[in-house]
């Protein structure tokens, strides 16, 4: 059997046993748990008829007192119009709920927050952004997910200003966070700067963007910087630029995803599957650090990279590879910290408050339980270990305390930190 016969077979195998994990023993992910006693009448006359109506005529009078007699304040959306799901496309929002639901398990499971997903069919970004204004009351927090660029942008600044709650695109600013926590650790151990790194980024969507505002406002240089989209370098002669591709376009003479590899420190790959070869890979400059984040398929496998380049410091955004960059790391605690001091929105401040936490932690020594759940006997800060992994009990504690510490001390925090 051949390298990629057998990986193809590997992945026919996971496969199946992601079926069955979806579907049994009752199907999808998630469901809802009651939290107060309902066994006897007494309950149920607090819970419900007459004993409701009094939080009812509490909250009519301060809508604030929501957070008090409601889930409100622990309850986060995961909403998607299912344009962008993963690296498949626009499959639809139906299609996209097991993304939804699997993003509601990390809340729940790494934040204890509790999460609905919600799946929208809209003919249009201002009647998504409609239809997610109308059922923002129910929430403390709005987690778009999987929506395709440009509309992200447009549907994130117009919820951001009507809507009081924080309003945070994963696929932007959580990838962005985690791109550049992974990444100043890994220049770190190549010996480079994020201000001398010549940056490739493949994918100019909503991860690649909001990918290089995060990174230039840690200090890397916006020239240095080579976006892609699928016409090639977003250079700034193109006459085809929405808004957001021009913010990031750059005068030079690269045209092709190959000409900007070549002598390139850092490839930030946030587009599809398999589109970077070896020998773009062998052009790069020496001890290079390829990041190739697109889900499921990456856009080189670690095993191809490798081949070609042993000074390589890889990462994917899968969970079955070392150095998993992935949004994981971040919504959860990120959302943990701003709900806790009921922030009003997820500011930069807090975004580069997170990445300081991650990659901080990534340094410090890895618990047995890590190591238990990855199967491994050793894991130090070095080449294969750039970033904490997702089960990493310390990620609680660390990033949401920074990330409310950061609220506060910008002015967006309506509580008292409780860490
Ligand atoms: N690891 C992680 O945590 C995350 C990974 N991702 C991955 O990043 C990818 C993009 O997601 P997202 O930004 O939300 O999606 P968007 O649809 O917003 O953007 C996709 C971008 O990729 C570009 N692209 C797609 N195919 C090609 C191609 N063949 N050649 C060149 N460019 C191409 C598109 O180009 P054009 O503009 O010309 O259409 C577009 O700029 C997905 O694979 C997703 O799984 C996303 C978020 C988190
Ligand atoms: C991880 C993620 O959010 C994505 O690939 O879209
Ligand atoms: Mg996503």
């Amino acid at each position: 059997m051949t390298d990629s016969e057998h990986s193809a077979s590997l992945d026919a195998d996971l496969n199946r046993q992601a079926l069955d994990f979806h579907a049994l023993p009752r199907p999808g992910k998630i469901g809802t748990e009651v939290t107060k006693p309902a066994v006897t009448q007494h309950d149920l006359s607090l819970a419900y008829t007459p004993g409701v109506a009094e939080p009812v005529r509490q909250i009519h009078a301060d809508p604030d007192l929501a957070y008090r007699y409601t889930n409100k304040g622990n309850l986060v959306a995961v909403i998607t119009d299912g344009t962008a799901v993963l690296g498949l496309g626009n499959v639809g929002s139906l299609a996209g709920k097991p993304v939804m639901e699997g993003k509601a398990v990390l809340f729940k499971r790494f934040a204890d927050i509790d999460c609905f997903d919600i799946e929208v069919n809209a003919e249009s970004p201002q009647a998504f952004i409609d239809t997610v204004a109308r059922i923002a009351p129910t929430f403390g927090g709005i987690n778009l997910e999987d929506i395709a660029a440009p509309h992200c942008f447009e549907i994130e600044h117009a919820l951001r200003e009507r809507l009081d709650i924080p309003v945070f695109h994963d696929d932007q600013h959580g990838t962005a966070i985690i791109i550049a926590a992974g990444l100043l650790n890994a220049l770190e151990l190549q010996g480079k700067t994020l201000a001398e790194a010549q940056i490739v980024v493949l994918g100019a969507g909503a991860a690649g963007i909001a990918g290089v505002r995060l990174l230039v406002a840690l200090g890397a240089q916006p020239e240095r910087i080579f976006c892609i989209d699928r016409q090639g370098v977003i250079h700034s002669a193109r006459t085809d630029l929405n808004p957001y591709k021009r913010s990031v376009a750059v005068e030079t003479e690269q045209r092709t995803l190959a000409d900007a590899m070549r002598d390139a420190d850092v490839l930030i790959g946030v587009s599809g599957p398999d589109l970077v070869t070896p020998e773009m890979l062998a052009t790069m400059a020496p001890r290079p650090i390829v990041f190739a984040l697109s889900n499921p398929v990456p856009e080189i496998r670690p095993a191809v990279a490798l081949a070609v380049r042993d000074d390589l410091i890889m990462a994917t955004g899968r969970s079955d590879y070392p150095n998993q960059i992935n949004n994981v790391l971040g919504f959860p605690f990120i959302f943990r910290g701003a709900l806790d001091v009921r922030a009003a929105c997820i500011n930069e401040a807090m975004q580069i408050a997170a990445v300081e936490a991650l990659r901080t932690l990534a340094r410090e020594p890895v618990p047995p339980e890590v190591l238990a759940a990855y199967g491994l006997t050793d894991l130090r800060f070095g080449p294969d270990y750039i970033i904490p992994k997702p089960f990493d009990p310390r990620l609680r504690e660390r990033v949401p305390a920074a990330v409310a510490q950061a609220a506060r001390d910008s002015g967006v925090a309506r509580l008292p930190a409780t860490h």
